[in-house]
């Protein structure tokens, strides 16, 4: 194993049967179990998590994660980053890498840790600590869940939003975002970012591989309406194609969760009170179509490759979790709203006969918080034993705003009171479209918790980071 500067390294275990010991790196070929001896084979002496791709390149022979001085630090941080977890490689060259998924409890407990691997994939299944010894009982490390989330599009809005939820309950998680529109500040520093496209199979198979990934949520698509009218080639390349090849990959390396986000237009217009998840689909513009098929593809797939998946169908999204996250683009109806109101202009009401209590098109809005809090659930959910192989889930409120309801409360909250123009109704709107929310608060037991006001208030501080000149107009 060569010395890497700023590496430590140790002993290794690689057993092709249980408890045969070998040192350094070992082919794990036909092996059931991998017995780590000293588990902090390498150990990055920096904090966190090197990254991939952008700036680190290629990792090979190093664990992520830990410092192996953390267990002397005072403060905060002292013994949180004791929990060792990565791969190794064998890279001898004569034969194909075998990528072992590893971890391991806190490296100054140090008990032997059993990490179970799947023979055909070398994936990490389980993880436990040894046997109580003879000279006393063992310290249990902390319990370690065995997923990492690769999520595709995380430094986006949504994305970033669904990082912040799943990484703040202890989820693992690995970011794959081109930065298209993705931010990378929007990340927290100590998760991997690695810059690509989530329809590269070569860098899906290394990262896939490289960060042991054991699921997926992807968001990283295409979503504006009118632009997929305009460009529907694209929109079936990037939404569905560049799905099915990630999709290959994900089969290919053996992950067993998909979570995909979809969006409500796969509903289309329909006439209903309430849209639950068996109305029937029927999406009038490319994107919506785009989305259906992704989800057809998503339950193929499933069906066929034994993977667990999820979709969310997304309704109105608003709001931020906090300013810095908030959404850059001026591509909905409340940034929209604030951007008339910031060159002093008067925010415009696409059509005002419609069959609506007061004639404005209703919509169902869900705060971005709350929506990334649902993927935290169906992920979790996913990755339950016996969870539900297939799950489609409308992601809103329940509830409708009109247009006009939501520009008076922009009004009183940015204290911009311009009175709203009404123009022609804008084509494809429909007059309503609210979800129903029973099945995820049944299935899963999750509700939305945060009403329009704040995913208004929210959204205008953000704004108003990126615009301070709309404070003063
Ligand atoms: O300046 C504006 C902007 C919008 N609207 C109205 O506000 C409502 C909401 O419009 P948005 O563009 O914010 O959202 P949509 O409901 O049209 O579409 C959103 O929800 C869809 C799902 O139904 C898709 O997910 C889509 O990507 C997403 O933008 C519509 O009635 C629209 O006509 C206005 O009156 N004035």
């Amino acid at each position: 194993m060569p010395d890497e500067p700023g590496v430590d390294q140790g002993d290794a275990g690689v057993g092709g049967s249980r408890g045969e010991q070998l040192r350094g790196f070992g082919d794990i070929s036909g092996g059931l179990y991998v017995e780590a001896q000293r588990p902090q084979i390498v150990l990055e002496r920096r904090p966190g998590y090197r990254r991939t791709g952008e700036d680190g390149g290629r990792q090979t022979n190093s664990l992520l994660g830990a410092d192996r001085d953390g267990a002397r630090q005072r403060g905060p941080d002292a013994g949180r980053r004791h929990v060792g977890r990565g791969y190794l490689m064998n890279g001898s060259g004569s034969s194909p890498p075998v990528y072992v998924p590893f971890g391991v409890g806190r490296h100054d407990a140090a008990p032997p840790a059993i990490i179970i691997v799947d023979a055909c994939l070398a994936r990490q299944t389980a993880v436990a600590t040894a046997p109580a010894s003879a000279d006393g009982p063992r310290r249990h490390g902390p319990r370690l869940t065995d997923m990492t989330w690769l999520i595709t599009g995380g430094a986006g809005y949504i994305g970033a939003h669904v990082v912040r939820a799943m990484t703040g309950a202890g989820e693992r998680v690995v970011v794959l975002d081109d930065l298209s529109t993705g931010i990378p500040d929007r990340l927290p520093a100590d998760v991997p970012l690695v810059r690509g496209s989530a329809a590269d199979r070569t860098l899906l198979d290394r990262v896939l591989a490289e960060h042991a990934v054991t699921g997926v949520v992807h968001l990283a698509a295409k979503k504006q309406v009118g632009e997929s009218v305009e460009k529907p080639l694209l929109y079936y390349r990037e939404n569905v194609s560049g799905l099915a090849v990630l999709l290959e990959a994900v089969v290919a390396a053996g992950v067993r969760r998909f979570v995909l986000s979809s969006s409500a237009a796969v509903y289309g217009v329909p006439d209903v009170e309430l849209i639950t998840e068996e109305t029937p689909c029927a999406p009038i513009n490319p994107y919506g179509e785009t989305k259906l098929a992704g989800e057809w593809l998503v339950r193929a797939a499933g069906k066929a490759h034994s993977l667990s998946t999820g979709c969310l169908r997304y309704f109105n999204v608003a709001g931020a979790a906090e300013p810095e996250l908030s959404d850059i683009g001026v591509f909905n109806v409340i940034p929209m709203f604030f951007d008339r109101l910031t060159r002093g202009e008067a925010p415009r009401i696409f059509g005002d006969d419609y069959p609506t209590p007061d004639g404005t098109c209703i919509r169902d809005y869900i705060h971005v918080a709350d929506l990334a809090d649902a993927h935290l659930a169906v992920a979790r959910r996913l990755s339950e034993q016996g969870g539900p192989a297939d799950l489609t889930v409308n992601i809103g409120r329940g509830e409708g705003v009109s247009v006009r309801e939501l520009a008076d409360l922009v009004g009183e909250i940015t204290g911009h009171h311009i009175k709203p123009e009404t123009e022609p109704r804008r084509p494809g709107d429909a007059a309503r479209a609210v979800a129903s929310a029973t099945r995820m608060s049944e299935e899963l037991g999750w509700t939305a918790r945060r009403g329009v006001r704040e995913m208004v208030e929210s959204a205008w501080e953000g704004w108003c980071l990126r615009h301070p000149q709309a404070l003063g107009t």
